[in-house]
């Protein structure tokens, strides 16, 4: 005889069914919704979610630096500039101000409760309507080829009060806890300015240790073999077989990748030259004289018995160029007693450095500290160089500053 269950009995069961669904569901999601991160990056709407490989993190990094470095080339060829002095005489462009809006549009949209560190401010827009609304139009033109992509950033930013209320987001004061992105919307404002090279910068700092770096730089051979050279150094052009996104993610090595116009292309592993005779170095430095002593760094490159002249170029561009062993040695020497250097300046180059072989240090030879707020109030300049003839550069630059 068949069993029969009596109603009373089914109905227990669907509840207990149903208890058991509701108590599993808030463990079940976070990791599907992980799983689904993996599986496609592109298809979530939105994800507040933090990865613990930070793959999530350097999509959208990748995705925002391309978006805000494709602004800022649209600036590059236009003639107005809009170009701003800031109060310590500093140049700053809408293209500054459009590329600081995306950015932060994107990492807001993806992980809302990150602080974030960046070069510029909103005050200026908000003192003059017509500069405001120049941004606010490169802003809404500024979008992804690839629809999914854009969707992984949130899409178009609402107004143009959102975007300076967006921009003046990057106000932490930084420090040693917690998530905080680091981003120089224009590294290299004179460069951009003269027509030379330039980068878009992003750096993921978690308790003062930069995990995650990228540099948009529109103005370098995508090619990672062809040499660094004065010309590529000054360039000014992006033209076919230019523009290139470095990435790295601490402990994952560093990527070059083409900079594209929307979705990602493939990244393939960069790593710094292998430098048997440091003599036959490339070295590169700002253009600026004011930004970094170019005749304390000939005395250093005279000490190593380098030959070659340096070559001179703007932005993180630089810390790019040796990463993938186009060129050697980075030095920025110090011109001021005063200046002190800032995070956003380095976050990103730092880690694509050392995440393709090398050391980056102070003239001292101490690691960048990021963790002391918006500058590197510890460090004085630069020195990035291959890990094994790191402290040879060092003991080189030790001995021309500890002579003056
Ligand atoms: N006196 C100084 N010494 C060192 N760096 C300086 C400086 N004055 C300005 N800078 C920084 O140098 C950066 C450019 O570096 P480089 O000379 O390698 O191109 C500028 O970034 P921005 O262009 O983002 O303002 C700015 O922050
Ligand atoms: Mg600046
Ligand atoms: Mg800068
Ligand atoms: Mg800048």
């Amino acid at each position: 005889m068949p069993h029969v269950r009596p109603p009373f009995t089914t109905a227990l069961f669907a509840l207990s069914a149903l208890a058991l669904a509701a108590a599993l569901l808030p463990n079940l999601l976070p990791r599907l919704r992980l799983l689904s991160s993996h599986l496609s990056p592109f298809s979530r709407q939105q994800s507040t979610m933090a990865t613990t490989d930070y793959s999530h993190e350097l999509n959208v990094a990748l995705l925002a630096v391309q978006r805000a470095t494709l602004l800022t080339k649209s600036v590059f060829h236009s003639h107005a500039k809009g170009t701003l002095n800031k109060s310590d005489a500093s140049p700053v462009t809408i293209g500054d101000f459009g590329a600081q809006a995306l950015i932060i549009a994107a990492l807001q949209h993806n992980f809302p409760e990150d602080e974030i560190v960046a070069e510029e401010e909103a005050k200026d827009l908000r003192e003059n309507e017509t500069l405001k609304q120049t941004v606010w139009d490169l802003v809404q033109d500024a979008k992804l080829s690839d629809s999914s992509a854009e969707q992984v950033l949130g899409g178009p930013i609402k107004s143009a009060e959102s975007m300076l209320d967006l921009i003046d987001k990057g106000d932490s004061k930084g420090g040693n806890k917690g998530r905080i992105w680091a981003i120089d919307p224009i590294d290299g404002t004179k460069g951009f300015l003269r027509g030379g090279q330039y980068a878009v910068c992003l750096g993921l700092m978690v308790d003062g240790d930069v995990k995650v770096g990228v540099l948009g730089c529109p103005n370098l051979p995508v090619s990672d073999s062809e040499p660094l050279t004065e010309s590529v150094g000054a360039d000014a052009t992006d033209a076919e077989g230019k523009g290139v996104l470095f990435s790295a993610v601490q402990g994952q090595g560093a990527q070059s990748r083409p900079l594209a116009k929307g979705g990602l292309e493939t990244g393939s592993k960069i790593a710094m030259k292998p430098l048997s005779n440091i003599a036959e170095a490339t070295f590169c430095e700002s253009v600026e004289a004011g930004h970094s002593n170019q005749s304390d760094s000939v005395q250093i490159a005279n000490k190593l018995g380098i030959t070659k002249p340096s070559v001179r170029m703007d932005s993180q561009a630089k810390y790019g160029s040796i990463a993938r062993g186009a060129g050697d040695l980075y030095l920025r020497l110090p011109v001021r007693k005063d200046y002190v250097e800032k995070i956003w300046d380095h976050a990103a180059g730092d880690l694509i450095v050392r995440e393709a072989g090398g050391q980056v240090t102070d003239v001292e030879g101490k690691r960048l500290d990021f963790s002391y707020g918006r500058t590197l109030k510890e460090n004085k300049g630069v020195i990035a160089a291959p890990k094994d003839v790191h402290s040879k550069v060092i003991d080189a630059v030790q001995a021309v500053l500890s002579s003056k």
